[in-house]
């Protein structure tokens, strides 16, 4: 995947960088001092308890919000003032359910992928072959004319994320993407993002089960309100960071697949 670096862009700057960040929804804070770096070609896993601030620092992260006190740095620029559209695949919590009632066929969500970098709003060869590079890539080529309410959970998922992958993203983040998908898929679909990570694609995934996280991400952060880990998954199960953040709940997040 090819794309601009930005001018404060530099090989070795992590991707994402969370410098000191407070952040509170009016007098509720929900962030703390979080420090944490994102590095490029990376896999982070994102786990803490319900309401411990994930999609808020996640939300921090792209730029969609703005930290009270710290700094964030997206792409080497301040993370608010990033034009985002094209370098990152968003998959936000029940965006496939919102999915199910959208009249549109598989291979048209693919293509809003193209959106940004189409010129004078048209599809050039080149912005049709990468929607169909990104069908074949995740399994869904036989699915394109179909619509998308009439998918599967999985199957939705796969559609979105097809959509970053013609859009040429660097980073896809995913808010608790299988929620509502049956075992068996979230497998096929955790091995997928797997192989796309270990093509070089940075993978931010908020999720609930430990078990998921420890196998597929290659860096582990765990928060609750404040930082209580940042490492990578071996790191991660020998310390009691998941202890300490998740107190008396641990036992009942470890087996939540909601
Ligand atoms: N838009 C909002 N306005 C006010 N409070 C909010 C808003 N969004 C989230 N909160 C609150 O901020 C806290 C952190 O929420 P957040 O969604 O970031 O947590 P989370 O760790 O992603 O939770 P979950 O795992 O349950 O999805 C929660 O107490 C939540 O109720």
């Amino acid at each position: 995947m090819t794309t601009a670096t930005t001018e404060r862009e530099r090989a070795g700057d992590p991707l994402i960088s969370v410098d000191d960040v407070t952040f509170g929804y009016g007098e509720i804070p929900v962030l703390e001092s979080v420090s944490i770096d994102v590095e490029p070609g990376s896999f982070l896993g994102l786990v803490g308890p319900n309401g411990s601030g994930k999609s808020t620092l996640l939300d921090l992260m792209l730029g969609l919000r703005r930290p009270d006190s710290g700094t964030v740095s997206l792409f080497g620029e301040p993370a608010h003032e990033f034009d985002a559209g094209e370098r990152i695949g968003y998959v936000a919590q029940d965006a496939t359910k919102a999915a199910r009632d959208m009249p549109v066929t598989v291979r048209e969500v693919v293509e809003m992928g193209r959106y940004p970098r189409r010129l004078f709003g048209r599809f050039s060869t080149a912005d049709r072959r990468a929607v169909e590079e990104a069908l074949e890539q995740v399994g869904i080529t036989d699915l394109a004319s179909r619509r998308v309410g009439r998918l599967s959970g999985g199957q939705r998922q796969r559609v979105f994320i097809a959509r970053a992958l013609a859009s040429e993203a660097d980073l896809l983040a995913l808010d608790e993407p299988t929620v509502g998908v049956d075992a068996e898929s979230r497998e096929e679909f955790y091995s997928l993002i797997h192989e796309l990570n270990a093509t070089g694609l940075t993978v931010i995934l908020i999720e609930h089960d430990i078990g998921v996280v420890t196998t597929h991400a290659t860096d582990i952060a765990c928060i609750n309100r404040q930082l209580y880990f940042d490492g990578n998954p071996e790191e991660f199960v020998e310390t009691d960071a998941l202890s300490q953040a998740y107190g008396k709940d641990q036992h009942v997040l470890q087996h939540d697949h909601r």
